[in-house]
């Protein structure tokens, strides 16, 4: 599902160079739920910001379900990842001035591909499922880090993307919310979601299906996880 080949990201020049990225080469298939870790500054960011259309390479390919990703103008770059990526941050990002409703609303007002008629059920729907029924008609600030998180993991399932990447959705919470919020990725990948997410949890969490290691720009482990039962 989503392929990197041979990707490499250089930031500066002469002196200042830094090679971000370094000949990287990953494969992820529909279904798989894969932590990726490593110190501060490994790369771990721009590697994911890539698919999000934040960073580009400077060499290589990055193709997702088969589309060079690469290739896209802006303009396509928004409009495709607005309907096929469902992206988490770090600081959830949500607009202040929207309630809940309304930022889980965005995304599917923007790219259109919900019906106009089933976008308010669909929101509400969502809000529910992670959670947060009954504050619909509150203001971000008006909720906790993990409940804002729970409306930006919403609010990335809103276009029902199979494809969702989180940037450290726990970098910013407690341990309890941490650990609720894990529990909601975990279910969405056994819904199908393949899910990309950058992390710095020190134990890996039950469900994640492979854990990649980046150290200086470059994969040092790729490691499937498996569980017995
Ligand atoms: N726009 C930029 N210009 C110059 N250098 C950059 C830029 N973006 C990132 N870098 C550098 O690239 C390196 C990798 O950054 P990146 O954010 O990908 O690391 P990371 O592994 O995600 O780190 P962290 O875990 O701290 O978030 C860092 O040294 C960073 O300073």
């Amino acid at each position: 599902m989503v392929e990197f080949r041979n990707v490499s990201k250089v930031y500066g020049q002469g002196e200042g160079k830094r090679i971000v990225l370094d000949n990287v080469t990953i494969n992820v298939q529909t279904g798989e739920y894969v932590w990726i870790t490593g110190k501060s500054g490994s790369g771990k960011s721009t590697l994911l910001n890539m698919i999000s259309g934040i960073d580009k390479s400077d060499s290589g390919y990055l193709y997702v379900n088969d589309l060079n990703v690469n290739g896209l103008s802006e303009e396509e770059m928004c409009s495709w990842r607005g309907a096929n990526v469902g992206i988490v941050f770090q600081f959830f990002q949500l607009l202040p001035t929207l309630t809940v409703l309304e930022n889980v609303l965005l995304p599917m007002n923007i790219a259109k591909v919900i019906p106009r008629k089933e976008r308010a059920a669909r929101a509400k729907e969502l809000l529910k499922m992670v959670g947060l029924e009954g504050h619909e008609n509150k203001y971000p600030a008006m909720l906790s880090g993990g409940e804002q998180q729970r409306v930006a993991i919403a609010r990335a399932l809103a276009n029902d993307a199979d494809l969702i990447i989180a940037d450290e959705p726990t970098g910013n919470l407690d341990s309890r919310s941490s650990e609720d919020i894990l529990k909601i990725f975990q279910e969405l990948n056994q819904r199908g979601k393949t899910i990309l997410m950058v992390t710095h949890e020190r134990e890996i969490h039950e469900g994640v299906t492979r854990n990649i290691v980046i150290q200086d720009g470059r994969i040092i482990a790729d490691k499937l996880i498996v569980r017995c039962v």
